[in-house]
């Protein structure tokens, strides 16, 4: 039996991304293009190697605000819609590369406006590359259109959503500097979407704590929690040392609510001191529902293998681990049951069975 999983048998494993933004990974040897072609002169290099370094170090603020800073270099030079079908399929190839076999890749539509495109506009080129992701890479990936949280176009962006949902974008999510932005400012939205019968998830719990994940359950019905991290603050323990569930934190466990883990991502924004430390230890033992993520590639240096990687040397993490977490993460995709279901028992399964040595 082979239990200690390499890097290259992660690699070769197949994975499953819910929360990984399409503007927090591009290749920056594309962005150095991009800015040429499309006359951006705002990088701080156009030395693809530096650049990249640039990202990772200029994203280790320990703030949430600050982190997002240095999206306006990406977003920048994603504003015609070339751009952003290039953007889309590389995306797609390097997770197809890392052995993603499903991802649902997120982005804001609004910013992608400065070039004169359309809403629409915007998010056919996305689905575009995509397509031809799929087309050349064999990996199926879902869009989630994201509203700013400080913005107030919510509501078009969730019409968006419902509009393309059979177009390939399969939910909505809302994103930004969590800090005063709570997310029932944004609750005519989440509502109309609930009445559309549509997906979506939110960004709580990470740059802000327990009333945000609260609000995004119980006021607006999020399907699943962007990080969620802050969860633990309603965890204790008991007289002997045993953790104790507050009703928060019992609710999300009882009712399966997914949680999209950005491990590294979260010790770049200060959300988590180190990955040791992560909450993420205690979730998986406790039985949450915990999915792991990238969320953003390019600034946190990261790759879905590398994820899954640091927490196995860290926690020890096993095959079954692995594929539990990958398991969790097909479960709770907002793609229909079926296949979902059929990803899980045709691929997912036999290939960590393979990987365990049992066949
Ligand atoms: O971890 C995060 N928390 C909150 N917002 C984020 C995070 N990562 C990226 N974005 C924001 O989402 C926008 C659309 O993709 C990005 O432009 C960035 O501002
Ligand atoms: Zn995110």
């Amino acid at each position: 039996m082979n239990d200690r999983p390499s890097l290259e048998d992660i690699r070769r494993a197949p994975k499953v991304l819910l929360h990984d933004h399409l503007d927090g990974g591009l290749r920056t040897e594309t962005i150095v293009d991009l800015a040429r072609d499309g006359g951006y002169g705002d990088l701080p290099t156009t030395d693809a190697g530096n650049l990249r370094t640039w990202f990772t170090e200029a994203s280790n603020s320990g703030s949430l605000e600050r982190y997002l800073e240095t999206f306006s270099h990406t977003v920048g030079v994603m504003q015609s819609a070339e751009a952003l079908t290039r953007v889309a399929y590389e995306c797609a190839e390097d997770l197809a590369g890392d052995g993603v076999i499903y991802a649902e890749v997120r982005y804001a539509p609004e910013q992608h406006l400065a070039g004169g495109l359309s809403l629409e506009q915007v998010v056919e080129a996305v689905l575009e590359g995509f397509r031809q992701g799929r087309r050349d890479h064999g990996i199926r990936v879902g869009t989630l259109v994201t509203a700013m949280r400080h913005q107030a176009r919510s509501m078009e962006i969730a019409e968006l959503a419902v509009r393309y949902r059979d177009a390939g974008v399969v939910g909505f999510d809302i994103a930004g500097a969590e800090a005063g932005y709570p997310p029932t400012r944004h609750l005519d939205a989440f509502e109309y979407l609930q009445r559309e019968n549509a997906h979506f998830t939110i960004h709580a719990g990470e740059g802000f704590g327990l009333p945000s994940i609260w609000q995004a359950i119980q006021w607006c019905g999020a399907d699943r929690l962007g990080h969620g991290v802050r969860i633990i603050d309603d965890i204790t323990e008991d007289g002997d040392g045993a953790p104790k569930l507050g009703r928060l934190a019992a609710y999300v466990r009882d009712k399966r609510i997914p949680l999209e883990m950005c491990p590294t991502s979260n010790i770049q924004t200060g959300a988590a001191k180190s990955i040791a430390e992560h909450p993420i230890g205690l979730l998986r033992r406790l039985g949450f529902r915990v999915t792991v993520n990238t969320d953003n590639r390019l600034m946190s240096g990261t790759t879905p293998t590398e994820e899954f990687a640091k927490l196995a040397g860290t926690f020890g993490y096993t095959w079954d681990d692995l594929q539990w977490f990958t398991v969790n993460a097909m479960k709770s995709a907002f793609i229909d049951f079926a296949e979902r279901l059929e990803l899980i028992n045709e691929v997912i399964k036999p290939a960590y069975a393979e990987l365990r040595g049992e066949r």
